[in-house]
């Protein structure tokens, strides 16, 4: 199929849905406010495929950008199934990419950003060196400057104009620790993550010329998760869509707003949603989680928002398992019934369909070591995963070993789609044509020569490292963080806790089907899957021991954002004499709606 007819094909759908519908056929700024399982995403892929082949003539593009890698990389593969692929039409990524690739790196020196000559990315070493060195200089005392990194990163990212009485005299000595933070990082020649948006606003807004540049390239602005993006995008989108002229798609749900404590503010959504020049578009239909979650997600929630499931949904089930001893034996409880009666209950369901999420990641420990006991295979995405899942590299490297173990015959992933996330981690590197096709001649030679799942893990990565990475890795300024972590994990793999790992079981952390997936409540946003179980929901935890009222509606929200997730069943886990005050009144009110 061509391209227009994937899109126009999967627009169908759409058809039936009228608020989807007039989203797809917006003609200026539009926004869609929609609460979980909408098809807001699925809305803004749709129209993006059409944006780009019927409202922009190539070679000029559209940027697309969301919250984290993670994201990132879902709406690429959702993309790919409507023929589109990243590459220089168009961007797929986060804030912080969008600003380092497509401003800071190409227009550092002509827009006079005041970086030193070959500044690189820092890594965490480098930056802790340079925040020890700024607190000595400015705070000074016997503290850890580590303690004040938290805090010295939401003022960052809070107050963009560093020439006002607001970023002075809210707090003086936060103005001063950052200052000389930044002065320190550049005197090591190094940017850091929070510097890349700050850096592209502050240049787009001195250079009208750069504003211009790229509108030319991207005449287009899609953004998802528009709650959770913070002030330097806002900053960005106020300035290239409302004055410059690119056009704006944007979704969120103010109600999934959970990363407040980086510096989101939901009502910079609502905000962009009252403008009179943008077209604001509200759905109601759930098309994901069974008809009961639907109603119990508004009692989550707090609010009735009048959502409802779509046609034909099944029922789906919410259910409460009360738990008493310490998480250990809540995780014990889980493996030796929860889990193996879902599995009788929903005959054919995969591991992979079934999700557990805590609030904290050091709660995951105890449902990882019961899930190792109990003989499951896991995947985590949280801090105590294996490797950070944020890291692109290590990804690129999951589906490069999954490849070697089988993809090369069953297309899945394809070899172009290994070497097309190869150039975009190592660009940097490959300049030339010819750079280009060595590094994808050696690529498709090293793994074709190790198809073979049984190989140690440690063997595979280092010579992968050894052959392909090394020799890239100097010249690309922005991959250091991660080579290091790719360094941190073959030692691991050598000497430590994946000693036995293999290639196979490596390649199955990308794949994933046959793993419980486990996770922080945080890192499934944005996720969907047959069974989610919410684990160690306590009062202390969800909410934490003394929350302020926005620390409350915070964790309301992360609850909600968990709660939603289920399609067919919802298993709600906490000990008998402390569950959340959120679990209490869910349980209250669906008791109350059943007399
Ligand atoms: N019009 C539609 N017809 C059928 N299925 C749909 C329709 N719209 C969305 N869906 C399905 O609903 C599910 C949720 O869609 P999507 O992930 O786009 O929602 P979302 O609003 O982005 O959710 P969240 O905010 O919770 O991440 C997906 O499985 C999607 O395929």
């Amino acid at each position: 199929m061509s391209n227009r007819a994937l899109y126009l094909d999967a627009s169908a759908e759409l058809r039936r849905n009228s608020g989807q519908w007039s989203a797809y056929e917006s003609g200026g700024h539009c926004v869609v406010l929609a609460g979980p399982g909408s098809g807001k995403t699925k809305t803004l892929t749709i129209k993006l495929a059409r944006m780009l082949s019927e409202d922009v003539e190539e070679p000029r593009g559209a940027a697309c950008i969301t919250y984290n890698n993670e994201c990132a990389r879902e709406l690429e593969t959702r993309l790919e199934a409507l023929g589109i692929e990243p590459g220089n039409r168009v961007f797929i990524g986060t804030v912080h990419s969008f600003s380092l690739t497509q401003i800071v790196l190409p227009y550092a020196k002509v827009a006079n950003m005041g970086l030193p000559e070959d500044y690189c990315v820092a890594t965490r070493a480098e930056r802790g060196r340079a925040l020890e060195r700024a607190f000595a200089r400015t705070i000074g005392g016997h503290g850890n400057p580590q303690d004040w990194d938290f805090t010295m990163g939401n003022y960052r990212r809070s107050i963009l104009n560093r020439e006002s009485a607001e970023w002075r005299e809210t707090d003086p000595d936060l103005a001063a620790l950052v200052e000389a933070f930044e002065e320190e990082l550049r005197n090591l020649g190094r940017i850091d993550f929070d510097d890349m948006p700050l850096l592209a606003v502050r240049a787009l807004q001195q250079h009208e010329w750069l504003q211009k540049a790229i509108l030319a390239k991207y005449p287009i602005l899609v953004v998802d998760e528009y709650q959770d993006l913070g002030r330097a995008l806002h900053r960005m989108v106020m300035g290239l869509c409302f004055s410059v002229g690119m056009r704006l798609f944007a979704v969120g749900d103010v109600d999934q707003s959970i990363y407040g404590f980086t510096g989101a503010h939901p009502e910079l959504l609502q905000r962009l949603s009252d403008r009179q020049d943008v077209e604001t578009v509200r759905l109601k239909l759930n098309y994901r989680c069974g008809s009961r979650i639907v109603t119990a997600s508004g009692y989550a929630l707090g609010e009735d928002r009048g959502y409802e499931a779509a046609e034909g949904a099944e029922e789906g089930t919410v259910f409460f398992h009360p738990c008493t001893g310490s998480y250990e034996h809540h995780a014990s409880t889980l493996f030796a019934t929860v889990v193996p009666e879902i599995e009788e209950r929903l005959p054919g369901l995969q591991p992979g369909d079934i999700a557990i999420l805590y609030p904290a990641a050091w709660i995951g420990n105890a449902v990882a070591e019961a899930a190792q006991q109990y003989g499951y295979a896991t995947i985590r995405s949280d801090t105590n995963a294996l490797y950070p899942r944020s890291s692109r590299l290590m990804r690129w490297l999951e589906q490069c070993a999954q490849w070697s173990c089988g993809g090369w015959r069953s297309g899945s992933p394809r070899f172009n789609r290994l070497a097309r996330e190869g150039r975009r981690l190592f660009g940097e590197a490959l300049g030339h044509d010819e750079q280009l096709l060595a590094f994808e001649r050696d690529l498709m030679a090293t793994l074709w020569d190790r198809r073979d799942g049984t190989i140690a893990l440690h063997q595979w990565l280092s010579e992968l490292q050894s052959i392909i990475i090394a020799p890239l890795i100097p010249s690309c300024r922005t991959v250091q963080d991660e080579a290091e972590t790719l360094r941190n994990f073959i030692e691991r793999c050598v000497t430590g806790d994946c000693k036995d790992m293999t290639l196979a079981q490596f390649a199955g952390q990308g794949d994933g089907k046959d793993c419980l997936n486990l996770s922080t409540l945080h890192s499934a946003k944005g996720r969907e899957f047959k069974v989610v179980i919410m684990f160690g929901l306590d009062e202390g935890r969800i909410p934490r021991n003394n929350p302020s009222d926005s620390a409350v509606l915070e964790a309301r929200r992360l609850f909600y954002v968990g709660f939603t997730r289920a399609k067919t069943e919802l298993h709600i886990m906490y000990s008998h004499l402390r569950p959340s005050r959120f679990v209490s009144e869910v349980q209250s009110r669906l008791a109350e709606a059943v007399q």
